[in-house]
This record gives C-alpha cells, structure tokens and sequence, in this order.
C-alpha cells in the first residue's frame, strides 16, 4: 500500500496554506464499495445508531443539528484494516511534514438517510487539544450533484462558503478540525461515508480523553 507522493505533497500545501484539502480519487473505488458493502449490511442488521454531538459523558442527541447513523471501525474486517493502514500511512506522512504530533486515528462510518444533514460545526475546540485533522472519505458509486449532500467548507470565521464538496466515491476531504467550520447539505438519497479524525494524545494522568 502506498500514497500518490503528489497528491501527498498537495495536501500538505493545502493544509497550511488553506487548512482543508479535496482529494478525489484518493482511496479505489473496489476498496470503496467493499466499504459501502460493510455499512448497507451493518444498517440492515439494525447496527447503525443515532449519532450525537459532543464528546464522551456530554454526547447528546440533537437532531435540529446532526442526523447521521454511525457505527465505529474496529479494523476487524478486511476492508477496514486496508482502510486503516492507508490512514496511517497519512498519519505519517504529517506528521513527518507538519510536525503535528498525530498519535492515533478514530473513525466512524456514517450513513445519512434522504433528507438527513449535519449542521455547520468544528469537529474539535481549540484548547482541547483532541481532533486535530478530520477526514473524510465517501463511498457512494455515481454520485451526481442533484443528490445533494454536499461538504461545504467555510472561511475560518464561519461566514463565506470557500467550497461546495461533492461526495463522489474515493474522495477523501480533509481539514483541520479545530479550525474549519463545515456543513453537510441535506441529502436527497442515502449518502455513505466514514469520518475520522487524527487526534493528539491529549491524556493526562487526572483526565483521560475518551476516545469517541
Ligand atoms: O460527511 C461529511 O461530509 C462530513 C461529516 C462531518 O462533518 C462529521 O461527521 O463531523
Ligand atoms: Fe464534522
């Protein structure tokens, strides 16, 4: 398993330069669907639960904001261990450039139903020191603009759109999570995908961080 050194390269300029980067193509398309596979079975056996906001003791269900069913990627079947150890081949290639100190990588697979959305948010708070690059890789074949469900990126003070992501499959977004605000467009068709995160290891001896 390897990373196309140019689009490694891409993303690393995007990220300092813009904080987010939209990678098409980044994951095949048969990896893609051995995904998309793994989630349409998980939701038929009743799998998938309601996703909140928050972390750890204070998750809350909202569903004025997020609408998401999720289930975590433990690595155990084949498609998520090839998943996985493309993630930390990423996890390398940052930290090796950027000096982040990434330390581990959480992920989740997310299934919104038609009509479902996440409202504008960061998936971390600067200070915690906790998320500190989100990803985002789609899994849905043939996506067309009209299905909705767009990644939309924001300026870093939440105001202007800088960009209108389609969730064509093998695209990974990804982007700083204490620092870019985003939003996913209500979906006109069920829209699959896995959102993960870098995180630090922000644990000390008084408060352990939970992991999701
Ligand atoms: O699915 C996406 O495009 C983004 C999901 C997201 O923002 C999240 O799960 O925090
Ligand atoms: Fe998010």
């Amino acid at each position: 398993m390897s990373l196309d050194p140019i689009a490694i390269e891409h993303l690393l300029d995007n990220l300092v330069e813009k904080g987010w980067y939209e990678w098409p193509e980044a994951i095949s398309a048969s990896l893609c669907l051995a995904l998309l596979n793994e989630v349409i079975n998980a939701d038929e056996k009743g799998q998938l639960k309601k996703a909140g906001i928050g972390r750890g003791d204070e998750q809350q269900l909202n569903t004025e904001v997020r609408r998401d069913q999720i289930r975590w990627l433990t690595g155990e079947t084949e498609a998520q261990a090839q998943f996985l150890a493309t993630m930390a081949l990423l996890q390398q290639e940052i930290n090796r450039a950027l000096f982040m100190g990434l330390f581990e990588y959480e992920a989740h697979y997310a299934l919104y139903q038609e009509g479902d959305f996440y409202k504008q948010h960061l998936d971390s708070f600067k200070g915690q020191a906790n998320r500190m690059v989100s990803t985002v890789l789609y899994l849905n074949p043939d996506w067309q603009k009209e299905n909705g469900g767009e990644l939309v990126i924001y300026a870093k003070d939440g105001t202007s759109v800088e960009a209108t992501i389609i969730p064509s499959i093998g695209k990974l977004a990804v982007f700083l999570s204490e620092e870019i605000p985003h939003e996913v467009l209500p979906t006109k068709l069920a829209r699959a995908s896995i959102a993960g995160w870098f995180r630090c290891n922000s644990s000390t001896a008084q408060i352990v961080n939970p992991a999701h």
